[in-house]
């Protein structure tokens, strides 16, 4: 039997992770679901495993280094190999300017852009273990490619997200390892509907009123589906992407075009 490739997912007991992880699974990978959530992660582990996925769940904080090193090797000794990571997890919470506080500041840094930078240190080291190349897949943003009005704090770090992997894409194509990025759009998960709906309540307006502001400037004409980014990410994961490095993919429904 052909040994499966193996990918590693932070943030994948929901949202644009949980589709992701399905469908790295559908395209014939070995799955690691890790995530803060260890019973979404390990529910959804049990759904793959049980329709003929191979996937294992890890609960880990992706803002501790440690706790990343160890659910990769982890991972890569449960399925005795390691060749793509989705750097996913991310916190966005609402932050018009003047309101950031020193503890978000801290938090969010740690999480989306320690998560990230921890989460390419550890899989280049795991490449580098196993001989061979592999892939870095980063979670940017339409908001890390222009400002977006109420996320100051959460825009600081997926532009950050761009740097980091620019940086590993240049550094690491001489090894086989190529690093690029997804910028998603404005997509239906929780973390949207969120802010969403605190957009809403600082302007005293419903749900529906918050989702528009965001979604106004969509060429393709509706919102986004988490589906429609984890196509992207198969394609980033894939042999198809194997010249591509450095990137940002912009999965946005053409919310700005360069
Ligand atoms: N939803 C959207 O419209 C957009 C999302 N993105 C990015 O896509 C990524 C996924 O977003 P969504 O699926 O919407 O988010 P979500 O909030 O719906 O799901 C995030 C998942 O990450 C996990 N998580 C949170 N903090 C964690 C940590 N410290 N360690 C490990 N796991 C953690 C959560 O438990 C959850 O399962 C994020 O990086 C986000 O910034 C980018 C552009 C648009
Ligand atoms: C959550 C996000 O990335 C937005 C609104 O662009």
């Amino acid at each position: 039997m052909t040994q499966k490739k193996v990918a590693f997912v932070t943030g994948g007991a929901q949202g644009i992770g949980e589709a992701t992880v399905r469908r790295l699974s559908a395209d014939g990978f070995a799955v690691a679901i890790a995530d803060l959530n260890l019973d979404g992660a390990q529910k959804l582990a049990d759904e793959l495993n049980a329709n003929g996925g191979t996937a294992i769940a890890i609960k880990l904080d992706v803002s501790d280094k440690d706790a990343f090193e160890a659910a990769v090797d982890e991972a890569a000794e449960k399925f005795g190999d390691f060749n793509v990571i989705v750097n996913n997890a991310g916190l966005a919470p609402t932050t018009p300017v003047g309101t950031v506080t020193p503890e978000q500041f801290d938090l969010v840094t740690k999480v989306n852009i320690g998560g990230t930078m921890w989460g390419t240190q550890a899989a280049t080291r795991k490449f580098r273990e196993l001989g061979h190349g592999g892939k870095i897949i980063n979670a940017s943003s339409q908001a890390g490619v222009v400002g977006n009005p109420n996320l100051m704090l959460y825009c600081s770090t997926k532009f950050a997200i761009r740097g980091i992997t620019q940086v590993a894409a240049r550094e690491l194509a001489s090894e086989g390892i190529t690093a690029n990025a997804y910028a998603p759009g404005i997509v239906k998960t929780p973390m949207m509907m969120d802010i969403a709906h605190q957009v809403a309540v600082n302007a005293g307006k419903d749900d529906e009123w918050g989702m528009g502001t965001f979604s106004k400037d969509i060429a393709l004409g509706r919102l986004s589906e988490p589906e429609d980014v984890a196509a992207g990410i198969s394609f980033l994961a894939g042999p198809d992407s194997d010249y591509i490095t450095g990137q940002t993919l912009e999965v946005d429904g053409g919310m700005q075009f360069h």
